[in-house]
């Protein structure tokens, strides 16, 4: 019944207007499943490869498409996967592409779900998923790559972590934005959105801190529970020369450990992403030691979603969290591969949005699937809404 009888592939607009890669998965028994790529800016040295869409998908139709064709059954996820992997032949998908096979990945996923008549978390999570779900973390503002002119540190995200349900902690990330724009009103700063719909203001660091704390103490007073930030530093994007780069200030890596544990104790962070260059994992190990016990330090370009990366970091333990993006890897199997990894050595796992987003909501499906603590797919805007919305839908049992 899963039988893959045809896989379309086309160039569709992504959130930056950039084209990205579409698939739709069609099954001998009319099951259909349609899934987009994602595109990062900040993207991790380690990173599966994108390619130029036109030819991802030239490369996939020749090499990939065949082989799943009349070939593969949709509803076995790790086929389709192996199938891609082999098809593709090298370590991180440069032949077809990671844009390629993750749309494809994802597509077929929905298509095996669609054939079950299964919503696709419950298809990917199976009859003993557990029945939690993830807390969002919001983009509330933002720079580095994401918006020129604004902030050194990529993200700063609001957590409701005390939120009685997905849709309160949805609507509260949203109150958290709407206040930050009225603070920064107050101050007399103009914002423009950089690419998640998180405000751009051209403050410091210091002064975003400042409004951050100012607007979820005063979300939180208003609805009752509690509401942290975090922060994704990206700070890969910051690492040159052997320094930590703010504006015309420079770190040193001991002083950048220093700065970041000052700031989780001084706001209490309740999440901390790349801390430090994606190549530091001692430097990640010295700040886990120093501030694990009390917040989250997470390892997106550390990690890239690659298990032997994470077994890596697990030897050191160089974070007690990681953050997930299928495209990083490449396909569906990859990614749960890394959750379970995670998870069996009491990690935390976020899965992740990318910056360069489309309206598709498979990550909602995957966070609820894989029981993972936490999503992180911005606030507002309809790429974003489109996956906070789903996870609505999902924790009211109708999708
Ligand atoms: C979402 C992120 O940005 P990008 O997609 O640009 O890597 C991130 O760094 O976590
Ligand atoms: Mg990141």
């Amino acid at each position: 019944m899963t039988r893959i009888t045809s896989v379309a592939l086309r160039r569709v607009l992504d959130s930056r207007g950039n084209p990205t890669v579409e698939a739709d998965v069609l099954t001998e028994s009319g099951g259909f499943g349609r899934a987009a790529a994602p595109s990062g800016a900040s993207t991790g040295e380690y990173e599966a490869i994108e390619l130029p869409p036109t030819e991802a998908i030239a490369a996939a139709r020749r090499h990939a498409v065949p082989r799943l064709v009349d070939e593969v059954h949709a509803g076995n996820q790790r086929e389709v996967d192996a199938t891609l992997r082999a098809a593709d032949g090298s370590e991180n998908f440069s032949e077809i592409g990671a844009n390629s096979a993750v749309a494809i990945s994802m597509a077929a996923a929905k298509a095996g779900a669609d054939v079950l008549g299964a919503p696709l978390y419950q298809h990917l999570g199976g009859a003993f998923r557990g029945d939690n779900f993830p807390t969002p973390l919001g983009n509330v503002i933002g720079g580095g790559e994401h918006a020129k002119e604004a902030t050194n540190i990529q993200e700063f995200l609001a957590a409701p972590v005390g939120a009685p349900s997905v849709s309160e902690a949805v609507f509260a990330n949203a109150k958290v934005h709407a206040r930050a724009s009225e603070i920064l009103d107050e101050r007399d700063v103009p914002a423009a959105k950089g690419d998640e719909g998180a405000w751009a203001p051209p403050v410091s660091d210091a002064d975003a801190f400042e409004i951050m704390g100012e607007a979820v103490s005063d979300v939180e007073d208003e609805l009752g529970f509690e509401i942290g930030f975090g922060l994704d530093i990206a700070a890969s994007e910051m690492f040159e020369d052997g320094v930590y780069h703010y504006g015309d200030e420079t770190k040193t890596t001991d002083e950048q450990i220093d700065y970041v544990a000052e700031m989780v104790d001084e706001y209490d962070l309740v999440y901390v992403e790349d801390p430090l260059d994606e190549n530091d994992y001692e430097g990640f190990a010295e700040l886990t030691e120093r501030v694990g016990d009390r917040t989250l330090i997470c390892g997106d370009d550390l990690f890239v979603t690659n298990v032997d990366r994470l077994q890596d970091g697990i030897d050191v333990g160089a974070a007690n969290s990681i953050l997930i993006k299928p495209n990083q890897i490449g396909t569906l199997t990859d990614a749960f591969d890394a959750v379970e990894l995670a998870s069996r050595n009491g990690m935390d796992a976020v899965i992740s949005h990318r910056s360069g987003e489309t309206e598709d909501a498979t990550i909602a499906h995957l966070a609820v699937a894989t029981d993972a603590p936490f999503i992180k797919t911005g606030t507002v805007q309809g790429e974003r809404t489109a996956k906070l919305n789903e996870l609505i839908r999902i924790a009211d049992d109708a999708v």
